[in-house]
């Protein structure tokens, strides 16, 4: 059971509360504005320090609280038990625990909380910055291969110090950095290349469950061209390099182009069309996460109803459920949800200005069913 314990308080409405989660599928219904989204917001802010909603977090915290308290109780099947704690002051001030201990880095929290998001702005993933789309890739990598994080933390630090040298225009630098930054640049190309190759069919395969009419194909760009390789494109570049005073290729510029035949899917595809595929990324990167990992990824869905009908939201969620994930799920009307999908086993949460009540008996036990 990932989640067993959830305590929150001091973020926007939300009352202070402990939620004790069921470990496939939560429910969380009630009215616009009534909370459901700041209780999901709360867990991804644990798992990445960032709200999904603003990049500010002085708009999280509660007008009427000086500080924000998360606390998460994890059992995971892999990792074990652990309580993560999160403190965020006002001033800006904020300290984040593991087992009473200090983290340094929100890295670590991110590994125990492996967490996906699906809400109303997911299609952003296809109309966003080619950076959404990178860390999308990265956020897989780094929770399969254990030393991406510390390729990924030399790459930063070459590619600073070797943009710093291109605007202090020292050219004779150049020869001293370059070799560190195509090592670690192919590291992290490697690494990204390898994932994708695995990633690939179980998107296929969470594409088509979703909508089989959809064709949809992936294409990376590792940031320099093809059959090329990094040393000569840094020297055929460098003098240019050094009139902008900024490295032009490396894995900082890599993309992973999301096409229908040879359009961008983002041109083709309808809102509810460019969700579906959204949710299929997120829900491909679970799968393979399971797969290689022995751990299950937690999925936020938020507003399940915005964007996407019944026959999709019904295969969403089937798909979820399959992966035998913890999930917690929003929608304005429970029926909207209860409808269409009985999931075996579930917990419903009331939410109400700002107030989370478990209702008493969870749904009645059925097996799935629609048309
Ligand atoms: N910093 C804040 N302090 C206090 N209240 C806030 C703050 N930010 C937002 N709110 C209020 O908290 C509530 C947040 O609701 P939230 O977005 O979680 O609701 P929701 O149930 O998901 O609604 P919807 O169904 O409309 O998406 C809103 O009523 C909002 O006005």
């Amino acid at each position: 059971m990932p989640i067993r314990q959830l305590s929150v308080s001091g973020v926007r409405n939300l009352q202070p509360l402990t939620l004790t989660p069921h470990p496939y599928i939560n429910f969380l219904y009630g009215d616009n504005g009534s909370g459901k989204s700041s209780v999901l917001e709360s867990i991804a802010l644990m798992a990445s320090g960032k709200s999904f909603r603003t990049s500010q977090f002085k708009f999280v915290l509660s007008q009427q609280a000086e500080r924000m308290e998360l606390s998460l109780c994890i059992d995971d099947e892999n990792l074990g038990e652990a309580e993560l704690h999160s403190l965020r002051l006002k001033t800006g001030d904020q300290l984040l625990k593991i087992n009473g201990s200090v983290l340094t880095s929100q890295a670590e929290a991110a590994h125990w909380l492996p967490v996906q998001v699906i809400e109303p702005n997911t299609f952003r993933l296809l109309s966003g910055s080619p950076e959404e789309r990178r860390q999308f890739i990265d956020w897989g990598v780094f929770h399969v291969e254990h030393e991406f994080m510390d390729h990924w933390k030399t790459f930063r630090k070459q590619l600073k110090q070797r943009n710093a040298v291109l605007k202090q225009k020292e050219q004779q630098w150049l020869e001293v950095w370059n070799p560190g930054f195509i090592e670690s640049s192919e590291a992290i190309d490697a690494q990204r290349q390898s994932y994708l190759k695995r990633f690939k069919p179980e998107f296929d395969a969470a594409l088509a469950q979703l909508d089989e009419t959809l064709e949809v194909e992936l294409a990376y760009y590792r940031g320099w061209e093809k059959d090329t390789d990094l040393a000569s494109v840094l020297e055929r570049q460098q003098e240019r390099d050094l009139a902008i005073g900024y490295t032009q290729s490396g894995p900082h510029r890599a993309e992973l182009r999301i096409k229908c035949g040879k359009q961008p899917a983002v041109e083709i595809l309808s809102r509810g069309q460019q969700k579906t595929v959204v949710a299929a990324l997120k829900v491909a990167q679970g799968s393979l996460f399971q797969k290689e990992s022995d751990r299950r990824t937690i999925y936020l869905v938020d507003d399940l109803a915005s964007e996407l009908d019944e026959k999709h939201r019904f295969a969403l969620c089937k798909l979820l459920e399959d992966l035998k994930c913890q999930v917690f799920i929003t929608s304005i009307d429970k029926e909207k949800l209860t409808d269409i999908w009985r999931p075996t086993a579930s917990k419903v949460f009331h939410v109400e200005h700002g107030v989370v009540t478990e209702i008493d008996h969870a749904l009645p036990a059925a097996s799935t069913t629609h048309d």
